[in-house]
């Protein structure tokens, strides 16, 4: 297409009138065209000023650098009180997007190409027309900080796609492609991303021409339900928020907007929606949840590594030694990010059921329509099932995820070393053995770095990169960018006993134990702590993780930190009695066949047995603990541990234990992660707690250094390590 004129090059809004009369207005915001108040002043003035042009005809509006816009800001969310100014978002929202913009006398129309998320997405519904490229994203993620769409997308998605379609991509925060948003009426055509202009553009002018429909979003109704069948919508919508979020109140805001907008009108429902985006904005959930949002950012931002000028390595082509239970969800995650995997195993019989494993996942998703049928295919194709390592020669990465057998793995190391290439690099799953002493029988001097994905790898989002004194910042760069390339939040962490993740669970199960074994109750104790927002209580973890794994923990935790540590025989007791946990249906709680968990009575013979066995008399404050003072009494102990970690130098930066106790062991997003939470709390009341309770009943209690320093000076336990060089904190 030919430019004709440029006319304004006002602050990262561009408008160019190209010959056919058409004003091409651009949000030219780099990286990804977010915007701020200030963008969208900018953005009014340009439609303003095209309205005024006679030789304007019609309005195209799009982003640049190949994406629409990400939406706003969100470092201008989750800020402290704040008055209502005629800057206010809302107040734009009806000024500016309503009543400037899709009110125009001239057709406006958005072409949209990648990103158009937010903010960004909800100017393009206030258009008179969308045209998109297939593989467009769009959507509206608002809820997952705690605020809502804000910006009309509350009023005019419903009107667009039906409240059905509308409460899931706003509940859920869903994308959709281009293609799919086309197949719901949400944008009017695709074109190709080299066509789009031109396609936006002859759109623009059919809708002048009363070739196409001028549609005024807001004004829309044909898609809108009878008023009965939108409230009992509505309603089960709320019942689901209130049931899966119990403890905030955006979702349950978000919905009683949309329904002010059906029941009072679109208009009222854009005022009440300023209001609560005003509001929100300023919550404690808004602000922990922009927090975790640019913790998952900064994982990846390790000083002295990330910012040399390193580039990383392609890794297409992964080979997985299976073993363990987790090796074909770990090739489902690969190949379901695009990467070619080859699966080797010991056996045939092993590798069937390794790679039949691989395919039931994947066609779990298909069914769940998590992937199209397309990718299921692509992703199977992608799978290779052997038994040598003749196809070895040409692999990028490989993940050793075999028993945890020392003489095992150091053989299967030192084979590796004569079969794969020199850049090929070594990694493995072990959390219990000494990666340095892994590759004692290679030739060559190679490094081996450990990787850590959680169960089940498809669904949870970490992945814990664990670097040795030997691991080069070129591998950690590698694998950093690898871990975003099969959509995991990466963190870096030392290798010491447990990692991040495993280490924070140590005190998390540890302290409920000991408090079970002096009176407290199994299911309250689970109860108060998934009433705190904590995915699973920690009895409902043991269970889920199986008693067997739990031994082996055990084992290696009590040895290494032999000063903090609480020995307690209650799960020796029940695997003796064939429990083993939710795989055996019977652990502390007793499983159905859907897998839902009950209370079990037997569990007091188990815990009386384990009080006899070790002498121990119930502790009556213990016993009669409310729900408020367990809480504390357990995730004291994690921040304790968790403190310990940052003053060993385990991660590099506080805030990536908020990640990882936010994806590796479910602490609930909207209180910030464990270090974020520790701020509302203060260290002082945290340290004075622990010093108490290690008064009472012993070393496990007792505040680390770190924490003691913190409380004393009155700080938060916020710190920013960083690790040019790699400080020794093994523990094996
Ligand atoms: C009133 C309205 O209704 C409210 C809103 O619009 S709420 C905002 C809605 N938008 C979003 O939620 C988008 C959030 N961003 C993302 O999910 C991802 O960044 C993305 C999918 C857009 C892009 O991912 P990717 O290409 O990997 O780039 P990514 O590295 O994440 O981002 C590039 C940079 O932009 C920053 N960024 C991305 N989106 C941002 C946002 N909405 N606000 C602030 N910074 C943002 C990132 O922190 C990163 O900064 P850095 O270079 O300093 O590290």
């Amino acid at each position: 297409m030919e430019k004709q004129q440029r006319t304004k090059a006002c602050k990262n809004i561009e408008l160019e009138v190209v010959e056919n009369g058409v004003a091409v207005i651009s949000i030219n915001h780099p990286p990804l065209n977010l915007l701020s108040v200030e963008v969208l002043l900018s953005l009014k003035e340009n439609i303003e000023e095209a309205m005024r042009k006679d030789n304007v005809k019609a309005i195209v509006i799009t982003g640049s650098r190949g994406n629409f816009s990400a939406g706003f800001d969100v470092t201008a969310f989750g800020g402290s009180q704040r008055r209502k100014t005629r800057k206010e978002l809302g107040f734009m929202s009806i000024e500016f997007i309503t009543d400037t913009f899709e009110a125009a006398r001239k057709p406006i129309v958005a072409a949209v190409e990648g990103l158009a998320l937010g903010g960004g997405f909800e100017i393009a519904l206030a258009c008179h027309a969308r045209i998109s490229t297939s593989s467009a994203k769009l959507g509206l993620p608002e809820l997952q900080y705690g605020i809502l769409p804000g910006f009309g997308g509350t009023q005019r998605l419903p009107r667009l796609v039906g409240l059905p379609k509308a409460l899931e991509m706003i509940l859920t925060s869903k994308r959709v492609s281009g293609e799919e948003a086309c197949s719901m009426g949400l944008v009017d055509a695709m074109s190709p991303s080299d066509r789009l202009l031109g396609s936006a553009c002859r759109w623009a002018l059919d809708i002048l021409e009363c070739r196409r429909p001028w549609s005024i979003s807001l004004s829309r109704t044909d898609r809108l339900a009878p008023l009965a069948e939108a409230r009992t919508l509505l309603n089960s919508a709320r019942a689901r928020m209130r049931k899966q979020n119990p403890n905030v109140i955006h979702p349950l805001v978000c919905i009683d907007v949309i329904e002010h907008g059906i029941l009072c009108g679109p208009r009222n429902g854009l005022w009440k929606e300023a209001e609560a985006l005003h509001e929100l904005r300023q919550s404690d959930s808004c602000r922990s949840l922009v927090h975790v949002f640019f913790a998952k950012q900064r994982t990846s931002k390790i000083p002295g590594i990330t910012d040399t000028g390193l580039l990383p390595r392609k890794i297409r082509k992964v080979a997985i030694l299976g073993g363990s239970l987790m090796s074909s969800g770990i090739a489902t995650a690969l190949v379901f990010a695009n990467h070619y995997v080859i699966m080797k195993y010991m056996d045939q019989k092993s590798l069937e059921n390794g790679i039949d494993g691989v395919k039931a996942d994947l066609e779990g998703r298909l069914k769940e329509g998590k992937m199209t049928r397309e990718h299921y295919e692509k992703a199977c194709a992608l799978l290779r099932g052997v038994l040598s390592y003749d196809t070895f020669k040409d692999v990028d990465l490989v993940i050793e995820d075999m028993l945890d057998v020392v003489s095992l793995k150091q053989q299967i190391f030192a084979d590796l070393d004569e079969c794969c290439p020199p850049r090929c690099i070594f990694a493995s799953t072990t959390c219990i053995v000494d990666l340095d002493l892994l590759g004692e029988r290679m030739k060559t001097c190679r490094e081996i770095v450990g990787v850590h994905f959680f169960s089940p790898p498809t669904a949870t989002d970490l992945l814990e990169i664990v670097r040795t004194e030997r691991t080069s910042p070129q591998v950690v760069v590698d694998l950093l960018n690898f871990g975003r390339r099969i959509r995991k939040t990466p963190i870096v962490v030392q290798d010491c006993t447990g990692f991040a993740v495993r280490r924070m669970c140590f005190p998390y199960l540890q302290a409920a134990m000991f408090l079970v074994q002096h009176g407290a109750d199994v299911y309250q104790i689970d109860k108060a702590l998934t009433s705190f927002g904590m995915k699973l209580g920690p009895f409902r973890m043991l269970d889920r993780d199986g008693f067997q794994s739990a031994a082996v923990c055990d084992v290696k935790f009590l040895e290494t930190f032999q000063d903090r540590s609480y020995e307690s025989n209650l799960i020796p007791i029940m695997r003796k009695n064939n429990r083993e946990g939710e795989s055996t249906r019977q652990g502390f709680y007793t499983y159905n066949d859907k897998g839902e968990a009950s209370p079990d009575p037997e569990i007091s013979k188990y815990i009386e047995m384990t009080r006899s066995m070790s002498g121990i008399t119930i502790k009556p404050k213990l016993a009669t603990l409310s729900d408020g003072e367990i809480v504390e009494m357990i995730l004291f102990a994690v921040l304790n541990e968790a403190c310990l970690m940052i003053s060993d130098a385990v991660i590099v930066k506080s805030s990536d234990l908020d990640v990882a106790s936010v994806l590796g062991m479910g602490f609930p997003e909207y209180r910030g992660g464990i270090i974020f939470w520790s701020q509302s709390v203060g260290s002082e009341y945290i340290c004075s707690k622990l010093e108490e309770w290690s008064k009472e009943y012993g070393e496990s209690f007792k505040p680390c250094a770190y924490l003691i320093e913190r409380a004393s000076k009155r700080c938060s336990l916020v710190r920013n390590v960083s690790f040019l060089q790699p400080r020794i904190c093994k523990h094996y």
